[in-house]
């Protein structure tokens, strides 16, 4: 259950990253067109065999990264989005392009702030090292033109290169003050998941305590019927399931003589007897005082009964633990029936408690049965 959960949670992430992949690789498809749009217009100062390289250099890191994430390696990484990788093969690129544009270069300045938007998600740490990579490749090449005395315009250079560093300054308080954010909601994430549990935790003892009888910690009436009912709509035509009332002999005698502590603990041996020669899918459940109620799922008449009187015969030699009680002081009566598909669930306890009176009467200490409904 928990490895298939994982399993789409991975599989979730993995779309996820995938779409980013997706939208950066779109965003270098448009990065070739311009590559090529400024060779086209004049604008590109290089040879041809420079701008194919830097489409070769898009295409290959592009190719190498789908294969990556086709076969899924990038969620062996901590960053599966592979962030960092991308912004710098995009930073090697974009300085590659700009660098060929020479002095034209200011008016795709631009770039560098789209380059950095990838990367708007990473530790302010991070995002701030990118920032001076970017910063000093523009400005380096300003400085190599004017090495090499090809910078025609210093001032415009150095307006560009303070235009990229105020724009870059904002953007680094911008990651910080995004980073901020992004953890206070991860903490209340984790808060409210947490509330979640307590809520979940509190609903199960809620439904626990709903349903049981805290003295002996079997179901109780109201459980019983409802469980009860939903067996009975289950059963199939030729099915028939054990039904069975249960009242403890002379109990008013035992908290009489013993005291109601003693009694108690009569209630509760009746419950660890009555378990132990119980079937797992039995149903057992105190109807109220001294009396209980059992069903037995697909049970014929021969097996109920069977069943009763197994479970007569072991009450009646039950020892309660601390509790001093003379052998013969314990026994049962049982008043036993048969539920059939179409049955009514009063009706059939109703058969039940007849069955449970006559034996009673016929001296307690015995199971009585009522099989026929009386629709029969
Ligand atoms: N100790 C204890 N006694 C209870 C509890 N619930 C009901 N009783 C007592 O069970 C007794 C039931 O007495 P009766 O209905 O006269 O039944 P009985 O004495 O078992 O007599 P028969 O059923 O005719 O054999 C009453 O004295 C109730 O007070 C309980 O939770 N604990």
């Amino acid at each position: 259950m928990r490895a298939s959960r994982d399993e789409s949670d991975q599989q979730a992430l993995q779309l996820l990253v995938t779409k980013r992949f997706g939208m950066a690789a779109a965003t270098y498809g448009l990065a070739l067109l311009l590559t090529w749009i400024t060779y086209v217009g004049g604008f590109y100062q290089a040879p041809i065999e420079t701008a194919i390289a830097g489409s070769m250099l898009i295409l290959c890191s592009q190719l190498g990264l789908f294969w990556v994430f086709y076969k899924g390696h990038n969620l062996r990484f901590r960053d599966p989005s592979l962030t960092e990788p991308q912004v710098l093969v995009a930073l090697v690129w974009l300085t590659f392009f700009l660098f060929n544009l020479g002095q034209n270069r200011g008016y795709l300045l631009v770039l560098y702030v789209l380059v950095l938007m990838f990367a708007v998600f990473l530790p302010p740490k991070k995002f701030a090292r990118y920032a001076v990579l970017a910063l000093l490749s523009f400005g380096s090449m300003s400085l190599l033109d004017a090495y090499q005395g090809r910078l025609t315009d210093p001032q415009a250079a150095l307006l560009q290169t303070g235009v990229l560093l105020v724009t870059l300054i904002w953007m680094c308080l911008f990651v910080g003050y995004v980073y901020k954010l992004r953890q206070r909601m991860r903490q209340r994430r984790f808060a409210l998941q947490a509330h979640q549990e307590t809520l979940r935790g509190m609903m199960r003892q809620l439904e626990d305590l709903a349903s049981t009888d805290e003295l002996t910690g079997l179901y109780n009436r109201r459980h019983f019927i409802r469980l009860a009912e939903t067996e009975l709509s289950r059963l199939r035509a030729a099915h028939q399931s054990g039904l069975a009332l249960i009242d403890l002999d002379h109990f008013k005698r035992i908290n009489d003589l013993h005291g109601h502590a003693t009694g108690d603990r009569v209630l509760q041996t009746f419950a660890s007897v009555a378990r132990s020669c119980l079937r797992d899918g039995d149903i057992l459940a105190r109807y109220g005082g001294e009396e209980f109620v059992l069903l037995l799922p697909h049970t014929d008449a021969d097996q109920v009964s069977a069943c009763c009187e197994r479970l007569r015969e072991a009450f009646a030699n039950a020892q309660p633990l601390d509790v001093k009680l003379q052998p013969g002081h314990l026994s049962l009566s049982v008043g036993l029936t048969l539920l059939r598909a179409g049955d009514n669930l009063d009706e059939a306890l109703q058969r039940a408690d007849e069955a449970l009176y006559r034996a009673k009467g016929n001296g307690r200490n015995r199971c009585e049965a009522s099989w026929t409904t009386t629709s029969a």
